[in-house]
């Protein structure tokens, strides 16, 4: 297949997918055999009760931690069958990952915090560019301990977004926040699928996230009980949780 087509495959198909955790009596059985297909430029969320599997799926379709059996694929690539150095790879070039507690650099300003991956990036936009982006163009030089919580969360999604990425993954985007900034913080996230076309995954307990999703998929005990696509998707000032 010629390279310009592999933009059009899914971001991700799984296979199998399977993960345990440590063996013998004491194994845990982390996902059981998940087939799934992200369409490209979809924004789905993931539901499921605590332990159900979801932060174990993205971790390893984010090249963070390694199957123990079955395949997945990003576009036409097999990440199962990568080497370290070429998982850190397809994570540097195509992966950003938004965590509940931001995972900033306290001793650095935002602008500094964002800096950290353009100057490593394959393609990055501007650091001011992504700041913008988030809202936070006249904050560019405070430091995390000057900002809000949310902010914080807003430069956390700068930063994830500087590279270009191809996907987003966000785990517990809002969980440490209130529901007014959450609704700020789930603003930016939908702006930067619409406008960058990124795809993107967020992990919640806040199920009506759900509502702004392409797709939901509910999981339960390390497997999918259900994919929904949404006919309708609302806005995150539509949200009440
Ligand atoms: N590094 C690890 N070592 C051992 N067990 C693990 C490890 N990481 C996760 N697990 C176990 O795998 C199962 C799935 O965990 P995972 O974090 O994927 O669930 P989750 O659905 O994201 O949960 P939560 O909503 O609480 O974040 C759980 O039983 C968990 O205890």
């Amino acid at each position: 297949m010629a390279k310009d087509d592999t933009s059009q495959l899914p971001t991700f198909r799984t296979r199998g997918l399977t993960k345990v955790y440590g063996e013998g009596a004491a194994a845990v059985h982390a996902l059981r055999g998940v087939d799934l297909t992200i369409p490209k430029g979809e924004m789905v969320v993931l539901l499921g009760p605590s332990g159900s599997g979801k932060s174990t799926l993205l971790n390893i379709i984010g090249g963070l931690d390694r199957a123990t059996d079955g395949a997945a694929f990003f576009q036409d690539q097999n990440l199962s069958e990568m080497n370290d150095r070429a998982l850190t790879l397809y994570r540097r070039d195509h992966v950003g990952f938004v965590f509940q507690f931001y995972n900033l650099m306290p001793s650095l300003t935002a602008r500094e915090n964002v800096e950290l991956v353009t100057e490593i990036a394959d393609d990055p936009m501007e650091v001011e560019e992504a700041l913008r982006l988030v809202g936070l163009g006249e904050r560019m030089d405070h430091f995390p301990a000057q900002m809000s919580g949310g902010e914080q969360q807003r430069v956390a999604i700068a930063r994830a977004i500087a590279k270009n990425p191809t996907v987003l993954f966000c785990d517990e985007p809002t969980g440490a926040l209130d529901s007014k900034t959450g609704r700020q913080v789930l603003h930016v996230i939908n702006d930067i699928n619409r406008d960058l076309g990124a795809t993107v995954m967020i992990v919640t307990h806040a199920a009506a996230t759900a509502q702004m999703a392409h797709r939901v998929i509910h999981f339960a005990d390390g497997a999918i009980r259900e994919v929904v696509e949404n006919d309708t998707r609302l806005s995150p000032d539509e949200i009440h949780w």
